[in-house]
């Protein structure tokens, strides 16, 4: 089996090692465009030695941000800013990657350190689309309008377009954002998705919009650069998506081109009562889908231990670990991790301005 010290190579691809940072908000955009703050924050999780370095969760669309802080790639424009990012992080020995994204009925909200509600016009709201016009609830109370079959087919485009945009920034790793209760969750979800034509009742009509995207983005992103997705495998609830087609879902997208699933979960719902909460809790059912779909497997959540992470690599649990809170923590875990674990590569990890200084 495999340390989680060892390279990964996937496609044309090859990660330095099997630590990837997650993409994660950070709300620090304006109008989409990345600024100083990610060239910062993503660059130094590079210079700390991570493999796969992913910018966070970047609209398709304006109306498709979270918040109006939210990163975008829905102009031209945000090519260039994106390619000085992609670019450092390259030189730096990670991977770029980025996720594109819809947040459907979540979109229109606050920053998450201003409280996550939904905003209205006056506060810069807009808006919002989803399957259905049903609302997430809790604060995010705003009830989208049921989306057209215009809106769908311009939706699918929009994604097309960002993966074409994400291309030409030089990002090498791509993965669409299927989780957390936003668009393409919405429409795999019977909690948020009751539309009664060909895009939802029956299973195979829920994951219609999800396999029909997917296709599309996988039409022009190059066979040899890995694209990815991340996807809610549960809702922990009756009535919502369940691991078991989830399964059935994986396996039809890794027919599709599907090169790594990202398993998360949750999101789609209010209601949390059954979400566990152990250390990396997320890993055994990855570890299931790994078996069962046999396709390259990353996770996430409540992954901090340099322990527990090589387990679940030697375990043939994980491909790749994926780290979120826990890189905001510590940009250099890789680094840690490597001397904790006493694996000769830590100075390796090391840009060559710090190596066999510290
Ligand atoms: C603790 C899980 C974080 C959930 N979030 C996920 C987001 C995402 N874009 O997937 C943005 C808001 C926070």
């Amino acid at each position: 089996s495999h340390s989680m010290f060892d390279n990964y190579p996937l496609k044309d691809v090859t990660l330095r090692n099997r630590i990837a940072v997650s993409p994660m908000c950070m709300y620090s955009s304006e109008d989409g465009f990345p600024t100083d703050w990610h060239l910062v924050h993503l660059g130094s999780r590079a210079v700390g030695g991570a493999g796969l370095v992913i910018m966070e969760a970047t609209a398709v669309s304006p109306d498709g941000r979270i918040s109006p802080g939210d990163s975008g790639i829905y102009t031209d424009a945000h090519v260039e800013p994106f390619a000085r990012i992609a670019d450092f992080m390259k030189q730096q020995g990670a991977v770029p990657g980025i996720q594109i994204a819809h947040a459907g009925r979540k979109a229109s909200a606050q920053k998450s350190w201003e409280g996550g509600a939904h905003i209205g016009a006056s506060e810069g709201g807009w808006e919002t689309i989803a399957p259905s016009a049903i609302c997430f609830g809790d604060k995010l109370d705003k009830v989208p309008a049921a989306m057209t079959l215009d809106d769908i087919a311009r939706v699918k485009a929009d994604f097309v377009a960002a993966a074409q945009r994400s291309l030409a920034a030089g990002f090498q790793w791509l993965q669409v954002h299927f989780a957390h209760g936003y668009l393409a969750h919405e429409f795999y979800s019977p909690l948020s998705n009751q539309r009664t034509d060909q895009y939802g009742g029956s299973f195979d009509n829920r994951i219609r919009f999800l396999m029909e995207t997917f296709a599309a983005v996988r039409e022009v992103w190059p066979e040899r650069l890995p694209i990815t997705v991340r996807l809610s495998v549960t809702d922990w609830v009756d009535g919502g998506v369940t691991l078991e087609e989830s399964i059935d879902l994986i396996g039809r997208l890794k027919s599709a081109g599907l090169d790594m699933i990202d398993v998360s979960h949750g999101m789609n719902t209010p209601d949390i009562a059954n979400i566990p909460s152990e250390p990396g809790f997320m890993i055994p059912y990855a570890g299931r889908i790994r078996r069962e779909v046999d396709i390259p497997t990353t996770a996430s959540w409540l992954i901090t231990q340099a322990e527990q992470a090589e387990a679940a690599i030697q375990r043939e649990q994980l491909d790749v670990v994926t780290l979120a809170r826990e890189m905001l923590r510590d940009p250099y875990w890789p680094y840690h991790a490597a001397e904790e674990l006493g694996v000769d590569v830590a100075q390796d990890l090391l840009p060559i301005q710090y190596a066999r200084a510290v």
